[in-house]
């Protein structure tokens, strides 16, 4: 029989303040408060009492859990855990009871990119580069240069702590170095093309590759230049038309140049020909001295998401 709690990972990172007790449980912590969830955990903002230390626990409660999502949330614990880069969200570790399956991660004050978008106001191009852009290109190209596809970039998995964007939420996340991708996974309005054409059992291994990151980041920057993804519809069949055949149009946009010509080559329908984090990272975009008054975008962002998560 189990004894319960059991730590499941201590990750390298993490602070020998958070573990300086033999396991740790609920009863360590202090929650202060709901900062979010999805379908399968709660994310709060909770005090580490021993050491007085601000974390996020993300809690699965694990009678709701599928064998599926799962093993999700282990690949999840897995790859975070292993990852120490300024512009990705840390998991200290994680541990177990009875009832929960508690993820113990950095908290990130300001919360999301979505709410601080929605909170804020209209974005600068400024900002966008400096604030957005650059940092998730260099937490992208740490994860394609170890072999990881995100699989699920959009703004609600961009948290903001300490003048830092950070990427999180790796429960889409798959290591292509140790596993092959069975099935198509995501959200529908940042889905490449390549992975909406798979139709056969065998296709999510083949589309899947840093590429389809490249365009949710091409579908991300659309959306916060123009308010939305260049294919939202509430149709969701129209979308994927869209995403599958569909020119891209930033018309009306008051994007630079730079950043349009940035923004399309994320977007191109062919995998193989959009550049890679490391390439966009020299792109004149980045270069650019903008006037972040010139740049100041009318965004509101109100599209409705979809996941996509089709079998195993
Ligand atoms: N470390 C954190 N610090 C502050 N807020 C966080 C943190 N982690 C998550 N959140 C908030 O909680 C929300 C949901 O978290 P996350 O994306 O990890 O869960 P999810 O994938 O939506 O959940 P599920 O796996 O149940 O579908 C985030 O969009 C963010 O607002």
């Amino acid at each position: 029989m189990p004894r319960w709690p059991r730590i499941v990972l201590v990750a390298p990172s993490c602070p020998t303040s958070l573990h300086s007790s033999s396991a740790w449980s609920l009863s360590d912590f202090r929650l202060l408060r709901r900062v979010g969830g999805g379908r399968n955990s709660t994310v709060y903002q909770a005090i580490h009492c021993p050491s007085n230390t601000t974390v996020a626990l993300k809690v699965y409660a694990k009678c709701t859990l599928s064998v599926v999502t799962r093993r999700l949330v282990q690949r999840e614990i897995e790859i975070q855990g292993r990852l120490d880069h300024e512009h990705i969200a840390k998991l200290h570790g994680a541990f177990e009871d009875e009832q929960n399956l508690v993820l113990i991660l950095e908290f990130a004050v300001r919360g999301d990119l979505l709410r601080h978008i929605s909170r804020s106001g209209p974005l600068t191009g400024a900002w966008i580069v400096s604030s957005v852009l650059r940092p998730t290109l260099l937490a992208l190209d740490h994860l394609h240069q170890q072999g990881i596809v995100f699989r699920d970039l959009k703004p609600e998995n961009l948290l903001l702590a300490c003048g830092r964007v950070k990427l999180a939420d790796f429960g889409t996340a798959i290591d292509l170095h140790q596993e092959r991708p069975l099935s198509r996974l995501g959200t529908l309005d940042y889905m490449a093309p390549e992975v909406l054409r798979c139709t056969d059992r065998d296709c999510p291994a083949l589309a899947y590759g840093p590429a389809a990151d490249i365009w949710a980041l091409g579908a991300m920057l659309h959306e916060l230049l123009l308010g939305k993804t260049p294919f939202s519809h509430c149709d969701a069949l129209v979308t994927i038309k869209g995403i599958v055949e569909d020119e891209v149009h930033m018309k009306g946009s008051c994007a630079s140049d730079a950043a349009q010509d940035f923004i399309l080559q994320c977007l191109r329908k062919d995998a193989h020909q959009r550049p890679s984090a490391q390439d966009l990272l020299q792109h004149p975009w980045l270069q650019e001295p903008t006037s972040p008054r010139k740049q100041a975008t009318g965004l509101t962002i109100s599209a409705a998401r979809s996941a996509v998560t089709d079998s195993s």
